[in-house]
């Protein structure tokens, strides 16, 4: 009779002794270094507190809004005007039901980390855990820094838009008591989205911050470069781009002018104008980044704001998003071959949305390793609606079938809120069982010192190493 497993105690996901071992003992208290989230450095500067568990767990994150409307949980006790209680017992009331959904172990993780409490959210424990929760929250030591330093996290990297003034980075880099490094990241997507009624409006942001009028493609590729140069001063190191698809178009700088032209008249541009001004761009931008040692992130293969009612009442990000199967391998490889001819491809990550693409990106990087740089190419952990057991499996598979995990930056939260750390514990449990599987099954060596370097090296050591700091 198979003796079955506790519910997540501490060898959660964790089936064979190596595993286990390599958990406890190699990874559980490793730093970490997350160089992709979307939290508020104006909200560490600060240092934020908050007034009860469903403003950490509800204001902002729309893994949990999907599954409460698909719970048919009205709206307004998701991003709506109901009272948090009501919201938190909406909440405590989809829980059960998301057995299976990696929110499901990330609420119980968050809610045993950073509050001590061991029971399963129902709505019949909702009341006391909102209770036990929020007297921690209550805490004067409960703020946002002391989380970030309860985790054991030593490095953030944001997501900045160009014309940031990073008022907060500055501020941050300045206090010396405060020793996590937060960074920004430079993400210009709006500065390649020319088809989008916001660019003009960007473009006057971007002369704002820079005193540069921009009459001409030269202006623009002069601010950009600006900005990049304010980043760099900063302490940023990494761009980001969402390519929600992967364009390219062989162009010259002189039909791109013409292009730019057409835009600040708000002339209408076709497909091909489009992305013959965000390739020569994206490709300028990559030349940059390589001269200044930075990593490149393309972020491939979400279909954003699908839901065009409650974009309009919500925005963007706000759990309406979804995975395109629009084909990337021969634009992404003439994207990154365009850079390299030139030796100015930087070191880059390449995420997709799309688990479809996991060997085509897994053997895209191989394409490209080289120049002396360890993992130069890297496969992005799983992204967004990968980022579960099965997902993380599979992406770490592909890696480990076609190329080096061993040399893998491992994982990053991407996400809004605080408490989301324990992502952290979630991904380093699965890579220890993976591991821990290859040596029990007799298809990796048992060597505990040399798996065990390798998973602290995917879980800090790689990523500090590959972007810095
Ligand atoms: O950076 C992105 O484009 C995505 O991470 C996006 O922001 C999304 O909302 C997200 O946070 C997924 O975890």
């Amino acid at each position: 009779m198979m003796k079955m497993k506790n519910f997540m105690d501490e060898n959660f996901l964790l089936t064979n002794e190596t595993a286990v071992r390599l958990y406890h003992e190699y990874a559980k208290n490793m730093p970490i270094y997350d160089f992709h989230c979307h939290l508020s450095p104006k909200e560490i500067y600060e240092n934020k507190r908050f007034k009860n568990i469903t403003e950490i767990w509800l204001y902002g994150d729309h893994y949990k809004w999907r599954l409460m409307r698909a719970n048919g949980i009205e709206e307004k006790y998701i991003t709506g005007n109901a009272d948090d209680y009501d919201k938190f017992m909406a909440y405590a009331k989809t829980i059960p039901m998301a057995i299976g959904n990696p929110v499901y172990h990330w609420t119980h993780l968050e809610l045993q980390r950073y509050f001590g409490i061991y029971d399963l959210l129902n709505e019949e424990t909702a009341k006391s855990i909102w209770e036990r929760a929020n007297e921690v929250i209550n805490h004067d030591d409960f703020n946002v820094r002391n989380i970030i330093k309860k985790s054991n996290v030593k490095v953030i990297i944001t997501t900045d838009d160009p014309t940031d003034s990073l008022e907060y980075h500055i501020k941050l880099k300045e206090e010396k008591e405060f020793d996590v490094k937060v960074l920004p990241a430079f993400r210009p997507d709006k500065g390649l989205g020319i088809e989008k009624e916001d660019f003009i409006p960007w473009l006057k942001k971007l002369e704002k911050v820079t005193g540069i009028n921009i009459n001409n493609y030269d202006d623009f590729l002069q601010a950009l470069e600006e900005r990049i140069k304010f980043f760099h001063s900063v302490g940023c190191r990494i761009s980001d781009h969402a390519l929600d698809y992967v364009f390219y178009e062989k162009t010259s700088k002189q039909e791109v002018e013409k292009i730019f032209k057409k835009a600040l008249l708000r002339e209408h541009l076709t497909k091909e104008e489009i992305d013959s001004f965000k390739t020569y761009t994206l490709i300028f931008l990559g030349k940059k980044y390589a001269e200044l040692k930075w990593v490149m992130q393309l972020h491939i293969g979400a279909m954003r704001n699908n839901n065009t009612k409650m974009y309009k009442i919500l925005g963007p990000d706000t759990g309406y998003d979804s995975i395109s199967d629009f084909t990337i391998a021969y634009p992404l490889a003439k994207l990154l071959d365009s850079l390299d001819v030139e030796d100015a491809l930087p070191k880059t990550i390449l995420y997709t949305l799309n688990p479809a693409a996991n060997y085509v990106i897994a053997t895209m990087i191989g394409n490209f390793q080289g120049g002396g740089i360890i993992g130069k190419m890297q496969f992005g952990t799983a992204w967004w609606f990968n980022d579960n057991k099965d997902g993380m499996m599979e992406q770490m598979k592909a890696l480990a079938n076609t190329g080096l995990l061993s040399r893998f930056v491992g994982m990053v939260t991407d996400s809004r809120s605080f408490l989301s750390y324990a992502r952290h514990e979630y991904f380093r449990r699965i890579l220890c069982n993976l591991l821990g599987e290859w040596v029990e099954n007799g298809e990796a060596p048992n060597d505990i010192g040399l798996l065990g370097r390798i998973v602290q090296d995917i879980s800090f050591n790689n990523a500090k190493e590959y972007i810095g700091f």
